[in-house]
C-alpha cells in the first residue's frame, strides 16, 4: 500500500482527488518523455534512478510525461496516477517540472516506491515565489549556491535574488570596472573580514545556465545609492570628496552615499546596469534603494529619477525594496516591501500608479532572524521567527493599500552576516522557506495540515544531508 498520501506534498497542490489503489515502480518501470520534455525526464530519470525512453514498449509500467493542455494557467500541470502507471501532463516544461517535484514526494523515501492513486491538478496562486542570498556580506561559492538552486527549485521556488554588493564586498564581475571584484571582492572583503570572494561573468552565466535547468530564474541586486563602501573604497571618486572611505567588515547600516551630484555617478551606474543586464536573461534587475540614510530625501529621489529609467534602457524591470516607491518613476518599478509594519503610505500611493509589489516583510519573511533566543546564527533586529510565524500571513493582504492584485508574490531573503557556510543557509532557511514557498503557490494556507506534511517531509531532507532546523513546532518523522 502507498505510504505517502497523494495530498502530502509542499506547495499544497490546488486539487487533489485520491482514488484508492497505487503504482508501484520497479526497476522495469521506465519514464517516457517527448524530446521537447527530455532535460526534465532527465532529471526524474536521476532522481528515480529509471530509465528515459522517447517510446515505452507496450504493456510496461511507465510514468509519461506529455506536453499538452491542462487548464490554460501559467505552470500548471495534471498528474495521474493509475495501476497501470503515472501521466504527468502540462502545457510547458514549466509545468512539467512543477509536476516533477510533487511526483517526487509522492515516492516514499523510503520501502517499497507504491505511488497513491489519484489525480492532482495543479497550478501556482503567484507567479513569482523567491528566496535571496546575500552573497556580499559573506561570499558563497557557485557550488553552494547550486546546492540552494537544487533544494529551493524542490518546493517551486522560482526566482533567486542575489545580493551581489554592499558596504563590505562587490561580488560580481564588471569588465569596465575591474577594481570593483580586484578590490571589492579580494580576501577579506566579508564580514569578520572573512568570506571574500567573486563571481566572475563565467561563474554567474553558468549560475544563470543551472539555475534555468531547474526553472529558476536569477535576480541580480546592485544596492544603491546607500551601502556601497565597497564600490568607493575600489573607485573614490565615487565619493563626492574624492577620497577613498575606509574598507568595513563591520555590519553597520546607513552610512555611504553614491555622490548623487556628479556625473561621474551616473556613468559608473550606467556601466554596471549595462554589463548586468547583458549577462542577465531574468526580466528583473534589481538596484536596492534601502537604508539611504546618507542620501537626502531629495538626492535620493534625484538619484531614482536618473537611474530606474536605466534599467528599463536597457530592457529590464526596475526592481528595489520600498523606499524607492517614493519616487514617481516606480510607477513601472516593482517595490520590494521589507517593513514589518502593515500599512505605508508611499507604497499605497505607488500601487495606485502601477507599482507592483514582492512581500517580504522583515518581521515574516526574513529568514537570516533567529528562530528563537538561542538560535546560534542569525540576527534579531526584526523579532524572533519561528515556523508558524512565517507560514502564518498572507501575502495577498498583508498590507493596506496593496491588493492582491498587485502582489507578484513573496519573497524571503536570506542575508549572510552570520553565515559561514551551506550548512548555515541550510540551518536558516529550512524549515521556513518551504512555508513561504507554500504562501507563494497554494490558493489558501493551513497550519495543522502544512505542520503535519512538514513533519513527514523531514526524512526527505535528512537522506539528502540537508541541515534543517528541527523545529519544536513540528513533530518530526
Ligand atoms: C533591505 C534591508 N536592508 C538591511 C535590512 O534589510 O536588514 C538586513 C538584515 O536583516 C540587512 O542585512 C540589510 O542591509
Amino acid at each position: 500500500p502507498p505510504t505517502v498520501a497523494l495530498g502530502s506534498v509542499i506547495p499544497a497542490p490546488v486539487d487533489v482527488r485520491p482514488s484508492g489503489g497505487g503504482f508501484r515502480i520497479t526497476a522495469r518501470t521506465v519514464i517516457e518523455a517527448p524530446a521537447a520534455a527530455r532535460g526534465v525526464a532527465e532529471q526524474l530519470g536521476e532522481a528515480l534512478r529509471l530509465r528515459v525512453v522517447g517510446h515505452a514498449p507496450p504493456r510496461t509500467g511507465k510514468i509519461a510525461l506529455e506536453l499538452g493542455k491542462v487548464n490554460g494557467k501559467p505552470e500548471s500541470y495534471r498528474l495521474t496516477v493509475d495501476k497501470r502507471g503515472v501521466t504527468l501532463r502540462s502545457a510547458t516544461t514549466a509545468g512539467l517540472f512543477n509536476g516533477v517535484q510533487t511526483l517526487q514526494q509522492l515516492v516514499p523515501v523510503s520501502g517499497p516506491r507504491t505511488i497513491a492513486g489519484g489525480e492532482i491538478i495543479d497550478y501556482p496562486r503567484f507567479g513569482y515565489r523567491g528566496t535571496m542570498l546575500d552573497i556580499a556580506r559573506h561570499f558563497h561559492t557557485p557550488g553552494e549556491i547550486k546546492r540552494h538552486i537544487d533544494e529551493i527549485s524542490k518546493f517551486k521556488v522560482n526566482y533567486l535574488h542575489l545580493h551581489l554588493s554592499d558596504d563590505q564586498g562587490w561580488r560580481i564581475q564588471i569588465d569596465s570596472r575591474p577594481r570593483l571584484t580586484t578590490v571589492g571582492g579580494a580576501a577579506g572583503t566579508g564580514v569578520d573580514g572573512v568570506g571574500g570572494g567573486f563571481l566572475t561573468k563565467a561563474d554567474y552565466r553558468d549560475l544563470v545556465r543551472y539555475a534555468a535547468s531547474r526553472h529558476v530564474t536569477i535576480v541580480p541586486e546592485i544596492d544603491m545609492p546607500g551601502h556601497v563602501n565597497a564600490a568607493q573604497v575600489a573607485y573614490p571618486e565615487l565619493t563626492c570628496d574624492g577620497v577613498a572611505p575606509p574598507p568595513r567588515t563591520d555590519t553597520a547600516v546607513g552610512y555611504s552615499s553614491l555622490c548623487i551630484g556628479s556625473e561621474t555617478t551616473y556613468r559608473f551606474v550606467e556601466d554596471v546596469v549595462r554589463e548586468l543586464a547583458e549577462m542577465t536573461p531574468g526580466p528583473f534587475i534589481h538596484i536596492g534603494g534601502d537604508e539611504a540614510h546618507a542620501t537626502t530625501q531629495a538626492d535620493y529621489l534625484t538619484f531614482q529619477k536618473r537611474v530606474l529609467p536605466l534599467v528599463t534602457k536597457y530592457g529590464k524591470t526596475a526592481y528595489g525594496w520600498n523606499e524607492i516607491a517614493a519616487a514617481p518613476e516606480a510607477n513601472v518599478a516593482v517595490a520590494q516591501f521589507w517593513s514589518s509594519a502593515t500599512q505605508n503610505p508611499a507604497v499605497a500611493a505607488a500601487v495606485a500608479n502601477g507599482t507592483k509589489v514582492i512581500m517580504s516583510p522583515a518581521n515574516l519573511a526574513y529568514i537570516d532572524q533567529k528562530y528563537d533566543p538561542t538560535t546560534r546564527l542569525g540576527l534579531s533586529w526584526a523579532g524572533y521567527i519561528e515556523v508558524r510565524k512565517a507560514y502564518d500571513w498572507d501575502p495577498g493582504t498583508h498590507v493596506t493599500g496593496v491588493p492582491e492584485s498587485a502582489v507578484l508574490g513573496v519573497e524571503a531573503p536570506l542575508w549572510s552576516e552570520t553565515l559561514r557556510s551551506l550548512d548555515d543557509i541550510e540551518y536558516m532557511a529550512w524549515p521556513r522557506l518551504a512555508g513561504i514557498a507554500e504562501l507563494g503557490w497554494s490558493p489558501a494556507r493551513d497550519w495543522e495540515s502544512f505542520r503535519t506534511r512538514l513533519g513527514a517531509y523531514g526524512p526527505r531532507w535528512a537522506a539528502r544531508g540537508v541541515d534543517f532546523y528541527r523545529s519544536p513546532q513540528i513533530d518530526w518523522a
